[in-house]
């Protein structure tokens, strides 16, 4: 197959698809890689690496586009690239569709086969290919939230850890999975005082267990989010409803009782965010305040730190890869439910229900497109 690799383009995205060892194992198994010039320079790989592990390295994105039976990428197709898919191609890479109407339009009227990195998933009932990217944003939401948090970046002037005889933070992290588990472990770790509410009892006991007395836990009743929201420094939204639009948990009228210069850290913005307030920002202009509450709603934190981002994404994303690129996307899908849940798009149908759901299309069951 030829897999082709566009440079993201994304606002402060320097993250890429394949990095030149996941391009070796591609061409090991006899497929033809095409890689934009310079698509690995943001996390420190060069053309020529990518020519030693067998990739071809082309002038432009379009030819790419033009040309690749298979595009893998890392954030959503901007404008300019759903305009230039087609039909018989394959997308594979985060699209975050729920709350995205104009690029789930923009796929449908391409035609292309398109498999969203989000909703993969796997025996246990994770998201493989999500968590990585879990993992990162949680670990950097207590930093990006501690530096909100200063004076100058219109916080409340508080030190995350507090110093002796000063008392910590509080940070709340509603949603316990992999970005509010990561979250409250660095925010802990800062010495911060944390609370992780989530609505799934075992979860919080999973919780309780790995962390003991360092992370207190709380079922999230709307009584109980509200008042620790209300008492909270900063505040770090770590929802998921898999591939659904994020439930918005803190309304605008709540912000005004919350303190002047306490931090929303909202990581669940690729969805549409979990609080009434949040809009997507990017890493070039990433706060904004509405009644004195500070807001970070970066939609590809870890495009930040691209390097360690890639290399993890990689980790988890070149079995799926390989899989499509030896099988074709519709025997690879056959042979694994769990890829096979990544499928959002086909020829003009959204296929994965939450998406269909939440912008109104007709749904196509997996089943008949897989038969
Ligand atoms: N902004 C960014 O750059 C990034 C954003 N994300 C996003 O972060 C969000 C969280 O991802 P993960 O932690 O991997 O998901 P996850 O599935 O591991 O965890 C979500 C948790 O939210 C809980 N939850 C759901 N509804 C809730 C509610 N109403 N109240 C309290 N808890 C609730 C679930 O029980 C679950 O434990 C997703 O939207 C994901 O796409 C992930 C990586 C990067
Ligand atoms: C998950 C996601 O949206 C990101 O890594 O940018
Ligand atoms: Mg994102």
């Amino acid at each position: 197959m030829l897999i082709g690799i566009p440079k993201e383009i994304k606002n402060h995205e320097y993250r890429v698809g394949m990095t030149p060892s996941s391009v070796r194992e591609a061409t090991a198994h006899g497929h033809d890689v095409i890689i934009e010039t310079n698509a690995g320079a943001g996390i420190g790989c060069s053309n020529d690496d990518y020519i030693a592990a067998g990739a071809k390295i082309i002038d432009t994105a379009a030819e790419i586009f033009a040309k690749a039976e298979m595009i893998v990428k890392v954030k959503e197709p901007q404008k300019v690239e759903y305009e230039q898919l087609r039909e018989g191609q394959l997308l594979f890479t985060y699209l975050h569709l729920a709350p995205d109407p104009d690029q789930t339009t923009g796929l449908i009227t391409s035609g292309v086969t398109a498999i969203a990195y989000e909703t993969v998933t796997d025996k246990n009932g994770g998201l493989p290919l999500l968590a990585p990217m879990s993992e990162v944003a949680g670990r950097m939401a207590p930093q990006v939230g501690a530096a909100a948090l200063q004076k100058a970046n219109g916080g409340r002037g508080m030190l995350l850890g507090g110093v002796p005889g000063v008392a910590p933070a509080k940070v709340v992290v509603i949603g316990g999975g992999v970005v509010g588990t990561n979250a409250a472990r660095i925010a802990a770790g800062m010495g911060a005082d944390v609370i992780i509410l989530d609505k799934n009892v075992k979860r919080l006991t999973w919780i309780d267990d790995a962390f003991g007395p360092r992370v207190k836990t709380q079922y999230a009743t709307i009584d109980d989010t509200e008042a620790l929201v209300y008492d909270a420094d900063m505040v770090v939204g770590a929802v998921l409803i898999p591939g659904a639009a994020a439930p918005k948990l803190i309304h605008k009228n709540q912000l005004s009782r919350m303190k002047p210069g306490s931090v929303l850290v909202d990581v669940a913005i690729d969805q549409g965010g979990c609080f009434e307030t949040s809009k997507a920002t990017t890493h070039a202009d990433p706060t904004y305040i509405v009644d004195d509450v500070v807001h970070y709603c970066v939609a590809n934190m870890p495009g930040a730190v691209a390097r360690t981002s890639t290399f993890a994404l990689n980790n988890a994303t070149l079995p799926f890869t390989l899989a499509l690129a030896d099988k074709g996307w519709k025997k690879a899908c056959q042979d694994d439910p769990h890829l096979a849940a990544g499928l959002n798009i086909h020829k003009g149908r959204v296929t994965y229900e939450a998406v269909a759901s939440a912008l109104g299309y007709d749904h196509m069951p997996l089943d008949r497109i897989l038969a």
